[in-house]
């Protein structure tokens, strides 16, 4: 019997996860690009500590690859799952990444599965990839790869899947397969209690709203402090900053048509106190000077309440995105690629840094 195929591209801790959990029940064959990582993950596995499925060592997917090329030995792929970070003001764009992989086979074209932050981030892809289906994953799980292929993974994985209309496949066929994923992706234990938590979502966009309320205030406000959720509570910026913030995205979901429930601020500050000293994606990626997914978390979310008319009344959103484009500028120019800025600062004047653009 030949199981779906899935192509994991991103293995940081979420997609590691995912990987395992894919692999758990046996219903899927697992293809992992690793780049980085490869040799350590050949040679030695994945070392585990999960909340979900407890010490695990020299975890291998069925098939490890180097690049997406190399992987393209293994396809074609059923669905290629997306979880690397999503930092759409750097080339190349997730639909650029993933153009090799998304194949159309006799009756049979891959689905793209994004288990990604942010918002409006399945667009660029349904354009793309004409009559391809797109599922749009929220996942809440914690979990942090360090050293290559050590997983610290502290809260449990929990996801709700949807599919975001291509307005070509048949709405009924979409919301199979987002569920025939969703049964290869849940994992049971041996008396067939569940153990990871993943639903379907027939409303991906409000769920993402709800997402935005932790990630657009708390990722945002430890980013630019640099200090994790706890120590961003003891500063009083939590009060401060935080909380309005949080009550900038109610605003926007419910003018977007996307009601959230009143108790949505309480549930996501009361949640977050689970978590000693948490650091979300955003702090840990400007701790180590790496891209932040600025863009999709915030831009995206601005230029949705400029459409709606809501554009002054979002003052603490729009002053974060500011100071957090400024500090991704300099990321970018740091790494390198991105911007070369003249010699002479005479040159720069009436410019912004995207005249210095070297690639889109
Ligand atoms: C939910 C959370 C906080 C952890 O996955 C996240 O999305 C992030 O850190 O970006």
């Amino acid at each position: 019997m030949s199981f779906p195929s899935v192509l994991i591209i991103g293995s940081g801790g979420v997609g590691t996860i995912a990987s395992y959990s894919l692999c758990f029940n046996k219903k899927a064959t697992v293809t992992s690009v690793l780049r980085s990582s490869y040799d350590i993950v050949t040679e030695k596995g994945f070392e585990i500590d999960s909340v979900d499925y407890g010490k695990v060592t020299g975890f291998r997917p069925h098939n490890i690859a180097k690049s997406l090329d190399d992987a393209a030995q293994y396809g074609p792929f059923d669905y290629v799952l997306v979880s690397t970070k999503n930092v759409a003001d750097m080339s190349p764009l997730v639909a650029e990444v993933i153009a090799p992989v998304v194949t159309k086979t006799a009756g049979a074209n891959t689905t793209v599965v994004l288990l990604q932050n942010g918002i409006e981030i399945e667009d660029p892809i349904i354009k793309a990839f004409p009559g391809h289906v797109v599922l749009s994953g929220i996942s809440m799980i914690s979990s942090i790869l360090s050293g290559g292929n050590h997983v610290e993974h502290s809260y449990i994985e929990l996801a709700t899947i949807g599919y975001v209309d291509n307005k070509i496949t048949p709405a009924t066929d979409q919301e199979a397969i987002a569920k025939k994923f969703i049964e290869i992706y849940s994992t049971r234990n041996a008396n067939g209690t569940p153990i990871n938590q993943i639903t379907y979502n027939d409303n991906v966009r409000l769920g993402r709203w709800r997402k935005l309320v932790y990630n657009a205030s708390f990722n945002s406000v430890c980013a630019m402090t640099r200090l994790d959720t706890t120590r961003v509570a003891l500063s009083g910026n939590r009060e401060q900053w935080v909380i309005p913030i949080m009550k900038e995205i109610v605003l926007l979901a419910e003018a977007d048509g996307n009601k959230l429930p009143e108790t949505i601020i309480d549930n996501m500050v009361e949640g977050d106190k689970e978590e000693e000293y948490y650091k979300p994606s955003m702090l840990v990626d400007v701790l180590a000077d790496r891209p932040m997914e600025v863009e999709v978390i915030l831009g995206n979310t601005i230029r949705i309440g400029e459409n709606l008319g809501y554009g002054d009344r979002i003052p603490y959103l729009k002053l974060v995105y500011r100071v957090l484009k400024g500090t991704q500028y300099g990321i970018l120019e740091r790494m390198g690629g991105a911007f070369k800025l003249p010699e002479s600062r005479g040159l720069t004047e009436g410019k912004s840094y995207e005249d210095f653009r070297l690639t889109k």
